[in-house]
């Protein structure tokens, strides 16, 4: 406490002692005795620097080294009238009334511009000294600025005609305000008919111009963001099914198709919309002030004090708005998660009676939400009220100075009323600007972000370029070491080394979650073992050619997934003119053909989504069918029998094993269905614990012997 109240206590001393030296300096160098001595300019240069010194002075003695906001305050400060008198000048050849100094109003005129300046340079120029990643930074949002400029190549064209609207629309826009207070001045003084017709005239012709090339201006601009959103979205959409699947594992689903539809939405917008507003609030900021300057640039420089208030206003509010924003996005989207579930598990919901509990869940996620919001509300009107408040303030001062203006014949009325509609225009402007440029930096974020999915090369590549006439189909696992991008401290395969001989069956069998169907993810490339590597025909899987790798490899999995469409699209799936011959053959030989036959619309009914309108054993017979239209070289199945009746695995089983040099690698719990196999190989702890024939394994009553005695006794006969 008592070390606060000296800290207190000190800047108090310091703030009357600045404002006391300064003040005295300020009066003293409007002294005659010094303006006879030195000539008006060395006499303010010099009371600059003097009063410079002094504060500097002051605030070592009493504060320390002044922090980096003070310096520029006291400098701003101290320069500032100097400055503005030579500018002054120089500009029009006269002096201002501040130049005569002295007077307490410019002192306080000035130390509010240079408190405004000093915050402005304080947001606007980070200090690298304390921020040395500040350049880094603006550096990379350069070039991702131009990659995504680079994005809207096919749409230059119109997207030039947009900008060329855009000026057009500016520049009429701002002929209008300075048209009304014409009006004004025409109706006041002594009217002339022609000269008021004239200004209407004009007044009529930038309107129309204005709003026809505005809306030019908005349909070609819209068009390129559209055009260019969905270029982008394809892109990103093909550079992520071309990633391995670990990738899928290992980010979040909400996180990549966040940056699928918002990021790449926000991208769109960066060049298109932001530029758009941003070149034409500066075109127009820009013009504003040159007519402002016109009409008075005393009162244009009074007005512009707001700028950097206004700013910094912005800048707090954008910071605080925009962090709850992002809460908010993740608190809604947790509380999207909690409904999802619960939709897509009703039946398990109703039938555990956890409806109410549910509820609550739901209900308590959506107050994070609500409660985020208030505070997000809470912050804009705090923000809207300050902005409300200092631009009242701006208008006071510009009214009452006006008013002395139009006193001492140095502005009309109209010219009055023009500069009060520009100077609301030029706030407002002045505000979008701040708010574009920090809003295209948060989409150059997010170009960032869908940049690095774009450019992330897969982890397991698809660049193999062998494409064999001719192929045995025989498969070589070789000393396999594998653990899951996910979990890659868990070994999952170890030491694993299998043969799978064309015309021959293999079956993988085993204790569940021993590593059977990690075998056939790495056979289908969908990770990269650590150690080892799996052969087609004694060359390493990852030379061949992807798309002919999976025309010779086909799998049919555990969970048959179907796609929306007919069940003839989900046979024919990725397979170009597959006749309808082909496709009832194909389904012919999983005993498919009949149920379908008896469907309302045959082969062309449809699936429902994910094919949720089929019994499981339909769907994973159509998956069969799918697998074996390809006519794979090597065919894998795994656990595919678990939905199926005896009639349907007998039938497939046949189909299967009248297809001569198929290499089949089967993985089954039901032990009968393997019996036949050429070799069956016992995995468990990722490594292969027992292979040979059903007899050889037999006799050796080993694992495989103990395995069918387990299934025999749970009362899942393996006969
Ligand atoms: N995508 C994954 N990410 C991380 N770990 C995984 C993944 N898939 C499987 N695992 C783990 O790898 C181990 C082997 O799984 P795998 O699916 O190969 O077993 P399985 O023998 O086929 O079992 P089941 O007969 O039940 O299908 C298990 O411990 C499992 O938890």
């Amino acid at each position: 406490m008592a070390a606060i109240t000296a800290t207190t206590m000190r800047k108090v001393v310091a703030f009357t002692l600045s404002v006391s030296v300064d003040l005295l300096l300020f009066y003293a160098s409007g002294f005659a005795v010094f303006h006879s001595v030195f000539g008006h300019f060395t006499r303010v240069w010099l009371s600059a620097a003097l009063r410079w010194l002094a504060l500097i002075g002051v605030s070592l003695l009493t504060l320390g080294v002044p922090k980096a906001l003070l310096i520029r305050f006291i400098t701003a400060h101290s320069l500032l009238p100097a400055v503005f008198e030579t500018g002054t000048n120089a500009l029009y050849r006269e002096e201002s009334e501040c130049g005569q100094l002295g007077d307490v109003r410019c002192w306080l005129m000035f130390s509010g511009a240079s408190l405004a300046a000093a915050l402005f340079w304080e947001i606007t120029i980070p200090d690298t000294d304390e921020d040395p990643t500040g350049k880094e930074k603006k550096q990379k949002a350069r070039v991702l600025f131009m990659r995504v400029v680079r994005l809207y190549r096919p749409d230059y064209l119109l997207m030039l005609g947009g900008l060329v609207f855009l000026s057009l629309a500016v520049i009429c826009e701002m002929f209008i305000p300075f048209y009304t207070g014409r009006v004004i001045d025409i109706l006041g003084s002594n009217y002339q008919q022609n000269d008021f017709l004239s200004a209407l005239l004009f007044m009529g012709l930038y309107s129309l111009g204005s709003s026809v090339s505005a809306g030019c201006r908005g349909g070609l601009l819209l068009c390129v963001i559209n055009s260019c959103t969905c270029r982008i979205k394809v892109m990103l959409f093909e550079a992520l099914t071309k990633q391995e699947i670990g990738f899928f594992e290992t980010i979040k689903t909400g996180e990549i198709t966040s940056r699928l539809f918002k990021d790449t939405t926000l991208v769109g917008k960066t060049v298109g919309l932001n530029v758009n507003v941003l070149l034409r609030t500066f075109l127009k900021t820009m013009g504003m002030i040159y007519l402002m300057m016109n009409l008075s640039w005393k009162l244009t420089f009074l007005v512009l004090m707001e700028t950097p208030i206004t700013s910094l206003l912005q800048n707090i509010y954008d910071t605080h708005f925009q962090r709850l924003s992002l809460a908010m996005q993740g608190s809604l989207a947790l509380a999207n998660e909690a409904a999802n579930e619960v939709v897509s598990g009703i039946r398990v919901v109703r039938s555990f009676n956890t409806e109410k509990h549910e509820a609550r869940h739901y209900d308590s996620r959506l107050m994070d939400t609500h409660e985020l919001k208030t505070q997000r509300s809470t912050v804009r009107a705090v923000y809207l009220l300050a902005r409300r408040l200092t631009g009242l303030a701006m208008q006071v001062f510009v009214l009452y100075y006006g008013r002395l203006f139009i006193q001492s014949g140095q502005i009309t009325m109209g010219n009055l009323v023009s500069f009060i509609l520009y100077q609301s225009n030029l706030g407002t402007s002045i505000r979008t600007l701040t708010y574009v440029f920090g809003d295209m930096l948060n989409s150059v974020g997010a170009a960032g972000k869908v940049f690095e999915y774009l450019d992330r090369k897969a982890l397991v590549s698809t660049d193999g370029k062998l494409k064999p006439d001719q192929l045995r189909g025989h498969i070589s696992f070789r000393n396999l070491n594998f653990a899951y991008p996910a979990n890659p401290n868990k070994t999952v395969l170890q030491d694993f080394s299998v043969e799978l001989k064309p015309g021959q069956i293999t079956a993988l069998v085993g204790p569940s979650g021993e590593g059977k169907s990690t075998c056939v993810s790495l056979l289908e490339r969908f990770y990269e073992p650590q150690d080892g590597e799996i052969l087609l025909d004694g060359e390493p899987l990852k030379s061949y050619d992807h798309c002919f790798l999976h025309k010779k490899i086909s799998v049919v999995n555990q969970e048959p997934v179907l796609f929306s469409g007919t069940i003839r699209q989900n046979i024919e799936y990725g397979l170009k003119g597959c006749s309808l011959d082909e496709i009832k053959e194909a389904a012919m030989k999983v005993n498919a053909h009949n149920f379908i036959m008896q469907l309302e619309k045959g082969y062309d009914t449809e699936v429902g989504e994910g094919g949720g309108q089929l019994s499981k054993s339909e769907r994973q017979r159509i998956a069969i069918a799918r697998a074996l239209i390809r006519r794979p070289l090597v065919l894998i199945l795994d656990e595919i029998t678990s939905s199926l009746d005896a009639e349907n695995e007998n039938k497939i089983q046949q189909s299967l094993s009248s297809i001569p040099n198929q290499t089949l690698l089967v993985i089954a719990h039901r032990l009968k269905t393997i019996e036949n196999a050429d070799q069956i190989v016992v995995v468990s702890g990722g490594k292969v614990k027992e292979r040979g024939t059903h007899r050889e394994l037999m006799d050796m009553k080993g694992s495989y012997y103990k395995l069918r005695e387990e299934l025999f006794t749970e009362g899942n006969s393996p006969q």
